[in-house]
């Protein structure tokens, strides 16, 4: 089968009054359609970096990024973004704000009626139906992420990027999140990439989890396959021994293997 997304010996260099920084050196990574995958990698190891390269936000210094064998050259809606600090539009509402985007991406194929049963439909599918009319700022932090996902998977993208898009929630909000992002996943087959700082996550959420090594010119250290049938289940999986298995896998990779030193941590 032919790469659906392909990360090709990409590197990245950033200029910077001291001289050109590398963040990545020879980054390669094919991912399968349908895939989850998440990276994981201490701070400043160029998760985000990598990410704004999918998105197109940012330009492989060497390198590319294909999907379906198009080069990733500019931003487009096949590859979209919910970021840690929800993006929405303050001053209109919930149903507004996805709105925009389904008028942008399919305002010629879909008709009025059909736009605005799309944008309801996008929104009963995160669980924000009784909220459409309201205003950012009159709903909590997690009901904006929902918002923020129904809005990217409103624009149908071919990859869902997500970073760090349960970061700034608290915990019991997190694992609903969590909970409603893989049960959306297994009914519409979403190709994911996602940043985590959270092991559990990870583990939780991905097919395989992409370990990087630290900064400067940061990598792939390794790629852990995470081989639990799903539906998963965060309560039955707790002493499942391949999720702990894969759990420590992980941990022994950031804190044993690539432990960040204390000066570099400062
Ligand atoms: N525009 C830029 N100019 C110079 N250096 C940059 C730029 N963007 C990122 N960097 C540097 O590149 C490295 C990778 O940054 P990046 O934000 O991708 O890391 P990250 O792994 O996402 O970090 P975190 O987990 O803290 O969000 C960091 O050392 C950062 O300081």
């Amino acid at each position: 089968m032919a790469n659906y997304l392909s990360i090709e010996q990409v590197g990245v260099s950033f200029d910077t009054d001291r001289g050109p920084y590398v963040a990545l050196r020879d980054v390669n990574l094919k991912v399968e359609k349908g895939e989850y995958i998440s990276i994981i990698g201490h701070s400043g190891c160029g998760k985000s970096t990598l990410l704004n390269l999918v998105a197109g936000l940012l330009e492989t210094t060497t390198g590319a990024i294909l999907l379906e064998d198009k080069e990733v050259s500019e931003p487009g809606p096949e590859r979209a973004v919910v970021f840690q600090n929800h993006s929405l539009l303050p001053w209109l509402s919930v149903y507004d704000n996805v709105k925009l985007a389904v008028d942008k991406v399919h305002g010629k194929t879909k008709s009025r009626a059909e736009r605005r049963d799309w944008v309801l439909h996008n929104l009963a599918l995160v669980g924000m139906s009784h909220a459409v009319d309201r205003k950012p700022g009159e709903i909590s932090g997690g009901m904006k992420q929902r918002v923020g996902i129904a809005r990217a998977l409103a624009m149908e993208p071919k990859v869902l990027l997500l970073d760090e898009p349960f970061g700034a929630l608290d915990a019991l909000t997190r694992a609903q999140l969590q909970d409603k992002v893989m049960e959306i996943q297994a009914r519409l087959g979403n190709t994911v990439i996602m940043i985590t700082h959270d092991v559990d996550e990870a583990v939780l959420l991905s097919d395989r989890i992409v370990m990087m090594t630290n900064g400067p010119a940061a990598t792939i250290g390794e790629i852990l396959t995470i081989e639990l049938p799903r539906p998963r289940n965060r309560l039955t999986l707790a002493d499942n021994p391949t999720y702990v298995k894969a759990r420590t896998a992980v941990m022994e990779f950031l804190y044993a293997r690539h432990a960040l030193n204390k000066v570099e941590a400062a």
